[in-house]
């Protein structure tokens, strides 16, 4: 069974800025209560995407939960900031900290300390199981099923597998964190990323090339 709500949190890298007030309306009209915000350096991804200022508008215009996705260089430089502006929940690929598990530990407890939620994002080819002794720390674990950096990509199905250990590990040790799937969701995808144990869905480009409200209920459905 799962522990959490089920949780829908459209990416709004796949947003349509040139219609961004409609948009927002739509999201605030569905039955989505997170937002999924992906912050790109340009350098840890070969993306760039937005800075701090804009979270601060996106949740004066739409007051959702925002859950950053920080693919930066330099988390520990950068989670205060979108602290500052807005951020709920922040999550962090461990790799930026050379998956030094003290240093992880050191960012998610200053997270903490800030007043948001943290968790840890994992790229398809990072070892989940490296990072067990961190499980207690975390509100969230974001895996990935793309490589980070882009929307509309392919689901990658054998990320499963880390979702079904991250379920088994929660079960035996009654943690609470969540476990959220972010890449190639849409509606087939959801189902199996259901069945393997996450809680908690990012979707962009299916959300925002389809009718928002109605996608979003589907995936809740
Ligand atoms: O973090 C990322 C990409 O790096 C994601 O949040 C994407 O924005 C998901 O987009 P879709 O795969 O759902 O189109």
């Amino acid at each position: 069974m799962e522990k959490n709500e089920l949780v829908i949190a459209p990416s709004i890298l796949s947003l349509d800025y040139g219609h961004v007030d409609e948009q927002l309306k739509a999201l605030m009209d569905s039955k989505a209560k997170w937002l999924h915000f992906d912050v790109m350096d340009g350098h840890f991804v070969p993306n760039l995407t937005f800075g701090p200022d804009i979270l601060r508008g996106f949740k004066k215009a739409a007051p959702l939960f925002m859950d950053v996705h920080l693919m930066v260089d330099d988390p520990a430089f950068f989670a205060p900031i979108f602290i500052q502006n807005g951020a709920d929940l922040i999550t962090f690929h461990t790799e930026a900290l050379n998956n030094d598990p003290s240093r992880i530990k050191a960012l998610l407890q200053k997270i903490h300390e800030l007043g948001a939620q943290a968790g840890i994002s994992v790229k398809p080819k990072t070892n989940i199981e490296q990072f067990a002794s961190l499980l207690n720390d975390l509100d969230l674990v974001l895996v990935m099923s793309v490589e980070p950096g882009f929307g509309g990509q392919s689901f990658m199905e054998d990320q499963l597998d880390k979702v079904r250990w991250l379920y088994d590990a929660r079960k035996a040790q009654d943690l609470g964190y969540r476990i959220e799937i972010d890449g190639g969701i849409n509606a087939s995808t959801y189902k199996k990323a259901l069945l393997a144990g996450c809680d908690t869905l990012v979707a962009g480009s299916y959300v925002f090339k389809n009718d928002i409200i109605k996608s979003i209920e589907g995936l809740l459905e």
